[in-house]
């Protein structure tokens, strides 16, 4: 169960954190750039090649000390297909090294068509009777706006093929409240898809009695949080916002639950591109920075769940 596998992975590398692969070719270091610019020309191809090698370095250094990384599938797609390529061989890379994998799709369509999405990122695609994998991952990030009948279609393949997902709740952007935030029956709209998540979830509770049927809650947000925990127990929470957009690590402790699980806070420009932050590191030291920029979130965050009492393992 993927929820099971996320808690004993955060356990043993004592690391509620994750590292998201958000590649920027503009930010990726020239000496692994020009390579591939020389070799295919300034193309898709060469900027995918420049992104895997990028991500391959990034996952060589951080693989050790975190439980999963979490890529963003704009940052392939806008290379198009040969950005979705090395999407998905970022995502084996990642399994192989021993990573859990969380694919930032934020899908959600109709029912039909939310069963394509999962068939695409956490089910199999059956052509033919033979069933197929079109993208690895261990779990997925969903957008809730079309109900319930659209959740529905991942749950299945969550059971069948022990993944995870995490629906967006209340996300970390700025202008999050315009709709998140309106009063409606006199609850806020993320408040009633607090709910619907927290009746998912306590449909697929694992063995440490929290559910792979998770929430996306921004860090940017630190009072919903303490009202969203308590809105969805059993739900894993994926919390991004850490760093590039100013969450702390007093912002996120709200999120987790008094026995320091129930949450894992992501980084993605603030570790994957930490070496253009400091003088000390040169282009080549890209991965050396990566993983001292995981290290210190890393211990920021733990240091601030013991100030709380928050952390018994
Ligand atoms: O679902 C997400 O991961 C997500 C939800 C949200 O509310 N806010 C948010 O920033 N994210 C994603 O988290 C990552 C944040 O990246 P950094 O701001 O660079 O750390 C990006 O991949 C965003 O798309």
């Amino acid at each position: 169960m993927f929820v099971n596998k996320l808690i004993e992975f955060i356990k043993e590398k004592n690391s509620p954190i994750v590292v998201g692969l958000d590649p920027r070719i503009e930010l990726i270091p020239n000496v692994v750039k020009d390579k591939y610019f020389k070799k295919y020309g300034k193309t898709f191809k060469g900027a995918a090649e420049a992104i895997l090698e990028f991500n391959k370095e990034i996952i060589d250094s951080v693989y050790d000390i975190i439980p999963a990384v979490k890529p963003q599938i704009a940052f392939y797609e806008q290379y198009g297909i040969e950005g979705l390529k090395v999407y998905n061989e970022t995502c084996k890379y990642a399994s192989v090294k021993g990573l859990l994998v969380i694919g930032d799709i934020k899908r959600g369509d109709i029912g039909s068509t939310s069963k394509a999405y999962s068939n695409a990122h956490i089910g199999k695609t059956e052509v033919e009777g033979e069933s197929l994998e079109a993208f690895y991952s261990d779990s997925i990030t969903v957008n809730p706006y079309l109900g319930d009948d659209c959740l529905k279609e991942f749950v299945g393949d969550i059971e069948q093929y022990e993944k995870g997902m995490f629906i967006l709740v209340k996300t970390s952007n700025p202008t999050s409240s315009q709709l998140q935030d309106l009063v409606v029956e006199g609850r806020k709209i993320y408040e009633k898809v607090a709910g619907i998540v927290n009746e998912w979830s306590s449909k697929y509770i694992g063995k440490y009695n929290y559910s792979s049927i998770g929430a996306v809650v921004g860090a940017t947000y630190p009072e919903e949080a303490k009202n969203l925990r308590n809105l969805m127990p059993s739900s894993y929470f994926l919390v991004p916002g850490y760093g590039a957009q100013g969450g702390t690590a007093e912002d996120v402790i709200h999120n987790f639950n008094e026995d320091g699980l129930g949450a894992i806070v992501n980084s993605s420009r603030g570790i994957i591109f930490a070496y253009k932050k400091e003088k000390k590191w040169s282009e080549e030291d890209y991965g050396k920075a990566a993983r001292e920029a995981a290290i210190n979130m890393r211990d920021d965050i733990n240091k601030t769940l013991e100030s709380h009492g928050k952390k018994y393992w």
